[in-house]
């Protein structure tokens, strides 16, 4: 029940969550009477807050009651703002945290209530349990407080009618102002760097003072956002180097990166051709034509066999994209030249003939040998149709790493509506096809339930290069992610991220799975209490199906190769074609990783040799995941597929966004013209606002202003990704979601104006803007990869088409 992170049992943080939770969670809200006076106001300012604002106007009589410009003052007041406590009610609240039931209280009820199952689902989502049940004592008014709030957004209230009565009734509450010193989020009573200007040690993981946490240290500071993910995507460097590529038909490479530049092998055109459906002419006109006994019968020239040389003054008729004849100066086209049917062809004097014009020369796009494309490249359609033009059949890729998705928790449903406590498994339908998108093979997704041994054992047991988990990251009783890591002597790189959502997630190294490992398996452990009513979903045990083949537990099956070729491997099906790594230490050894679960030390060594695997532990709540999947997943993806990092694609924000006073925050963001407009319905739990969102959005601790330039975090399907393509459902564009902009931006004429602008962008406007930019960045790569970057597609011979 200690919370594994000494500043969740932070007041300050969870005041914060809180703050922001209410903040970012709250419903639409329908139309309402104009509120007036003081009312208005302070519903004004409750809007800000909701909205992020950093400056709302403020009476002078609310700026005395504020208190001391301390941070805890500050985050208190907006506590209360979104709690619509008045200055008095807050005031009245026990100094040293009474209402809030100190770090204990509220650190027990929040892990209580996530691990007891049958509460925790619907409690997540009605936003009442976060504000009053969790704390005791404070039940009623603050539910109380919340329903005034609501009323006064015009929101439904989640009963409490009596609070909206009073609020409606009553006098206007005393705005209690958020004391601030101008220039905020800068002036923020807690000032911290800036993550992304937080110099940052990209190197290997082990230069990180963050990096390699020993899992015996239970209190240690979370990895800043931006060096998380430089860990990640250094984690695997060792692991891809030593990948051998994959050949792959043309057919079947689609999607794939190219694990070596691809060369020329040809010349391009191959021989010289025309451009132009005409005749190919030598010398000056007029030109002889050829006779019909002359041509006999083939009074064209298309894709044949080499024409006979072109006698000066001579002309043939020639199709484009046939071989001109030797000895051919030019090609005029038909529209420009007139056969008159007396054996003789004339140019029109408006196009006079130029030499060489409409014939394109052999080599002009590239010699054999060139290189076209870089490794790295994502093989698009436009890369299949260039190979299959410079002569390939097959070309080599990256092999995609085989990735495992392992569902914790037994409060999940796959199918139907939620009930008795239960709910929809969101996860396994998400993640699985994320990780696709990111470039990885899904080798299947399986529910686990909340048991420690078949938690250990699915990931013991998974053969995947990454095994991904979602849920039970926290120091829960039910979270066995920590205590499956102890056990298998798992290194951990990254515990915890300075994130919102998401600060739970993890990434470890794990030892090799194969026969040749050395030391106490999974069915050398401890042995595992079987689950009730014999082995369950994702307990595989003594003679379950091995690790990749369907096994016990739901599971949704993965992408299944089929043409691929790894040269000495088997198949692809097999372990794989990676060699041991001389000089790769591997995993840490159980000596120093600290075990704490088995006095024989980590029940999982394996031999040093062989790729490591790494897991990465995804927070259950559904936006957390996310948060993780961009944070760590992504990173360490594009490492093991070979893939170039994404150009940094700063955009300016439409509206504030709030803060968090140390962490950074991931806020969704859809696109309208080049404004990123944060949206609505981002809370940890909630998918809404990510189902609609163009990418998310990186605000630094404190916040930031509207019109800040923030980092955006493409989604791997977004038009501007430098992932691969991949079907976007088009059905998230129809939904319901809209930009969370300010009070006004609530009425639904404005919301449907702002849904329809937005599908406009994404038909149109985007091309305008950020993703013309990072387009040109990626063509100036290539081109300098090529060193051609002064080749034209149109030769100053071949003349406007
Ligand atoms: N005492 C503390 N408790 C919690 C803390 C904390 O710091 N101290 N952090 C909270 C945060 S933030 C998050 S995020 C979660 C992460 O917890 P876990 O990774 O252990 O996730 P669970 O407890 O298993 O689930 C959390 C939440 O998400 C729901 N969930 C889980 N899996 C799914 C799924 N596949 N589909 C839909 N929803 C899912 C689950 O029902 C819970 O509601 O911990 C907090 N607690
Ligand atoms: O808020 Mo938790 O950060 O990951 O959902």
């Amino acid at each position: 029940m200690t919370p594994r992170h000494p500043r969740d049992g932070d007041p300050l943080d969870r005041e914060v969550d809180e703050a922001l939770a209410l903040a970012n969670e709250s419903p639409p809200a329908p139309e309402r009477p104009a509120p007036s006076g003081q009312e208005e106001h302070w519903a004004d300012v409750a809007l800000d807050l909701a909205n992020g604002r950093p400056d709302p106007p403020v009476p002078e009589r609310s700026r005395g009651e504020s208190g001391d410009p301390t941070g805890t003052d500050w985050v208190e007041t907006a506590l209360d703002l979104a709690h619509g406590r008045s200055g008095k009610q807050r005031k009245s609240r026990d100094p040293a945290g009474g209402e809030m039931a100190g770090g204990d209280g509220a650190g027990r009820d929040r892990a209580g209530r996530d691990r007891a199952g049958r509460d925790r689902a619907g409690r997540d989502k009605t936003g009442r349990d976060k504000t009053g049940a969790d704390r005791p004592g404070g039940t009623g008014s603050l539910d109380d407080d919340v329903s005034m709030w609501r009323a006064s957004l015009g929101q439904p209230t989640s009963g409490g009618t009596s609070a909206r009565n009073t609020r409606s009734r009553g006098p206007a509450p005393q705005a209690p102002r958020p004391k601030r010193t101008p220039g905020a989020p800068g002036s923020h009573p807690h000032p911290h760097p800036h993550p992304q200007r937080t110099p940052s040690t990209p190197g290997t993981p082990a230069s990180h003072p963050h990096a390699h946490s020993p899992m015996t240290e239970p209190h240690h500071s979370p990895t800043p956002w931006p060096d998380a993910r430089a860990i990640a995507a250094r984690a695997a460097v060792k692991e891809a180097a030593h990948t051998a590529p994959v050949m792959l038909p043309l057919s079947e490479a689609l999607g794939q990166v190219l694990a070596a530049p691809l060369a020329a092998l040809t010349d391009l055109p191959p021989f010289d051709t025309s451009a132009m459906d005409g005749w190919a002419l030598s010398g000056p006109g007029p030109w002889r034509l050829p006779t019909d006994e002359e041509n006999q019968g083939h009074g064209i020239l298309a894709g044949h066999g080499e024409a006979a040389p072109l006698p000066d003054g001579h002309a043939v008729r020639i199709a484009t994209g046939a071989r001109v004849p030797p000895g051919a100066t030019a090609v005029l086209r038909s529209e420009y030249g007139t056969d008159a049917g007396d054996g003789w062809l004339h140019a029109s004097p408006a196009h006079p003939v130029v030499l060489g014009q409409d014939i394109r020369t052999r080599g002009q796009e590239c010699r054999s040998g060139d290189q076209l494309l870089p490794a790295g490249t994502l093989v698009t359609p436009a890369v299949l149709g260039l190979a299959a033009a410079a002569g390939y059949d097959e070309l080599p890729t990256v092999r995609r790493p085989r990735v495992e998705v392992l569902v914790l928790g037994d409060e999940l449903l796959t199918e139907g509506l939620p009930y008795d406590g239960r709910i929809r498994d969101a996860l396994g339908p998400m993640v699985g096809p994320w990780l696709r998108a990111l470039g990885a093979e899904l080798s299947g997704t399986r529910r686990l339930a909340d048991e420690a041994d078949a938690v250990y054992a699915a990931v013991a047991e998974s053969s995947a290069d990454v095994v991904v988990t979602t849920g039970g990251t926290a120091a829960g009783p039910l979270d066995h992610v920590h205590p499956t890591l102890r056990r298998l002597g798992a290194e951990l790189l990254v515990d915890g991220v300075a994130v919102r959502p998401g600060h739970p997630m993890l990434l470890a190294r794990l030892a090799p799975v194969g026969p040749e490992r050395e030391g106490s398996g999974p069915e050398d452990a401890e042995p595992g209490s079987p689950e009730p009513g014999g082995p369950g979903p994702g307990s595989p045990g003594r003679g379950s199906p091995a690790p990749g083949s369907p096994g016990p537990g739901s599971r949704e099956p993965g992408s299944s190769g089929s043409g691929s070729r790894e040269p000495g491997s088997p198949g692809r099906g097999s372990p794989g074609p990676r060699k041991p790594e001389p000089g790769n230490s591997g995993p840490a050894r159980p000596e120093s990783s600290g075990n704490a679960e088995s006095p024989r030390g980590a029940e999982g060594r394996r031999s040093p040799s062989g790729p490591a695997r790494h897991l990465v532990g995804l927070p259950g709540n559904p936006l957390a995941a996310v948060s993780g999947l961009l944070t760590l997943a992504e990173p360490l993806l594009r490492t093991l597929t070979g893939r170039p990092a994404p150009a940094p694609g700063p955009a300016p924000l439409a509206e504030a966004v709030q803060g968090h006073p140390r962490d950074t925050r991931l806020v969704p963001v859809a696109f309208r013209q080049d404004m990123a407009v944060p949206l609505r319905f981002n809370g940890p739990a909630m998918l809404r606002g990510i189902a609609v969102a163009d990418g998310l959005a990186v605000i630094p601790p404190g916040g930031a202003k509207r019109g800040a330039e923030v980092e955006v975090l493409d989604l791997p399907w977004s038009a501007s990704a430098t992932g691969q393509a991949t079907d976007t459902d088009p059905a998230a564009d129809r939904s319901a979601g809209r930009p969370a902009g300010g009070a006004a931006d609530r009425s639904a004429d404005r919301a449907a104006d702002r849904q329809g602008g937005r599908a406009a962008d994404r038909q149109g406007g985007r091309a305008t803007g950020r993703v013309t930019d990072r387009r040109a960045t990626g063509r100036v790569t290539g081109r300098h990869a090529t060193g051609r970057e002064d080749d034209e597609d149109i030769s100053p011979q071949e003349g406007p088409a």
